[in-house]
């Protein structure tokens, strides 16, 4: 797949891929999500996450397996030319969006490659960009993109190490004048139409750029202990308390 066809504009480096899953394969991913324990989310004030791959932090992350079907969506994007060989992909946050809900304004930070690559399911959601956490507060977005079900959103350089993202808090989307793949989301959709939202899963593929050797992993408790003050600090450090945090192992 050449990316570069896919690029919609509005950030120079934005990529949306419509179906970039069939509807066959998306439901297989919901039906592998439905089938996760209870135990693998982490309750977030604004929506419910599960993180694959291991606990990204600054001393390096220590990899963790991941489910299968996880790691079928990181072949996937390997094949597809998204991420090179050399540079797999190695985490997953895999988010579930009631809803009305959304992810604050954020920039993913430091400690992942500036590669990211969002596949959207179930329900739509209408992902902005704005150039500076003050225009986040006041100003207007710059950019959009509607995800939709089965989608691809793939970011880098500008997208991802100047401008914040997120997703607002509503029950329905309206496609703005910078929603840059309107063109490519067919005859249904212009500016200002609203689009429901519903439920909405995604899943956010990046590369951990600091790994920690499997030999520093000792499992005493007191190891533990400190993975879990780990996955605390990075759960809070995306921006949103959480309210019941359920350690995953
Ligand atoms: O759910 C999404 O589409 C956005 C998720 C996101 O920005 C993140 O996990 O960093
Ligand atoms: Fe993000």
């Amino acid at each position: 797949m050449e990316l570069d066809k896919f690029r919609v504009g509005g950030l120079a480096s934005l990529f949306y891929i419509p179906n970039f899953l069939t509807e066959e394969e998306g439901a297989a991913i919901l039906r592998r999500v439905s089938m996760m324990p209870e135990s693998s989310w982490a309750n977030l004030k604004r929506r419910r996450l599960q993180n694959h791959g291991g606990t990204p932090h600054p001393d390096g992350m220590i990899p963790s397996e991941v489910p299968q079907f996880i790691h079928a969506v990181m072949d996937a994007l390997v094949q597809a030319g998204v991420f090179k060989e050399e540079e797999r992909p190695n985490h997953v946050l895999l988010n579930e969006y009631a809803r009305g809900q959304g992810i604050a304004p954020h920039q993913d930070g430091p400690l992942y490659m500036p590669l990211v690559a969002i596949l959207s399911l179930d329900g739509p959601a209408l992902l902005q960009f704005w150039p500076s956490l003050h225009a986040t507060k006041c100003g207007e977005a710059v950019a959009s993109v509607l995800c939709l079900s089965n989608s691809l959103l793939v970011f880098n350089e500008e997208a991802y190490e100047s401008h914040w993202h997120g997703i607002v808090e509503r029950g329905a989307d309206n496609i703005e004048h910078h929603t840059c793949n309107l063109h490519v989301l067919g005859d249904d959709y212009c500016v200002g139409t609203a689009v429901e939202r519903g439920r909405r899963i995604s899943l956010t593929v990046r590369r951990v750029l600091k790994i920690r050797d499997g030999e520093e992993r000792i499992l005493t408790q007191e190891a533990m202990e400190e993975e879990k003050r780990k996955e605390r600090w990075w759960l809070s450090s995306r921006g949103e308390e959480h309210q019941i945090f359920q350690p995953s192992r």
